[in-house]
């Protein structure tokens, strides 16, 4: 299907996806389509494929058949092509991971040895703004999340709840196209998972990002926009979403 007309507010365009482990056919010709300011979530049993989907569509790992395409940024010149993501190399996706993606993990995946704003400053620095700047912006972001004060706190005196937002925080300064969560709010009591998932939907859906969620929480699933149930690594209601 060709990248024209309506689907200029796609994102993310992944035809005929299929992933095999030896034997294991973790996913098998799934088509996904997610729009810019759209928040999706993907269900199903456990090892029904979630993960291997998320894992495709961030160019995580290479899908064994199938393409993963991404739409230039917002506001990059029209000549920017549109990226295949699943022909890229590991050095390439590692790199269009950092710059054009943000990640959510359940366990949040913080450094404890570093304090809330040295974490959500980590990925300006990677990408080689001076340690001033992206503190300074990653201290921003902490007070948009409503950590305003906490930001010298080390990861191991924050609770649960707000070393997620640590988290989102970290996945939102360099403002990527999508957000990837999985599990984002899997080790938190429902009251505060309704919190970090406002958080999570606000401050993506704002500006203009996607958001797509694994998750086994219905009331979680039920915030996002749309959907995506999968079984033994189908998608449920047919091969295209
Ligand atoms: N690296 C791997 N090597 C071998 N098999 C794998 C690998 N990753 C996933 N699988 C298998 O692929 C299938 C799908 O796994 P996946 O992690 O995507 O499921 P899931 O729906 O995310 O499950 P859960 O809800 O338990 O996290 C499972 O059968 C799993 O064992």
């Amino acid at each position: 299907m060709p990248w024209t007309g309506p689907m200029h507010t796609v994102v993310i365009d992944a035809i005929n996806v299929t992933q095999s482990f030896g034997h294991t056919h973790a996913l098998s010709g799934v088509s996904v389509r997610i729009s810019r300011g759209e928040a999706v979530a993907m269900m199903g049993t456990s090892g029904s494929g979630k993960t291997t989907l998320l894992h495709c569509l961030a160019g995580i790992t290479q899908p064994t058949s199938g393409t993963v395409r991404l739409a230039p940024p917002i506001g990059a010149a029209a000549s920017l092509p549109v990226v295949t993501v699943s022909d890229l190399g590991d050095g390439e996706r590692s790199r269009l991971r950092r710059e054009r993606f943000g990640f959510v993990f359940q366990q949040g995946l913080l450094l404890p040895e570093l304090t809330a704003v040295e974490n959500a400053a980590l990925p300006l620095m990677v990408a080689g703004i001076s340690r001033t700047a992206a503190q300074q912006h990653a201290a921003h972001w902490l007070a948009a999340l409503g950590l305003g004060g906490l930001e010298d706190r080390r990861i191991g005196q924050l609770s649960g709840g707000q070393a997620q937002r640590v988290a989102i925080a970290r996945a939102q300064v360099n403002a990527p196209d999508v957000v990837f969560a999985d599990e984002p709010t899997g080790a938190l009591d429902s009251t505060t998972s309704d919190e970090v998932m406002t958080v999570l939907l606000d401050s993506t859906i704002d500006r203009g990002g996607a958001l797509v969620v694994v998750t086994h929480d219905e009331a979680v699933a039920a915030r996002c926009h749309r959907v995506l149930r999968l079984c033994d690594g189908r998608l449920v209601g047919g091969p295209h979403a």
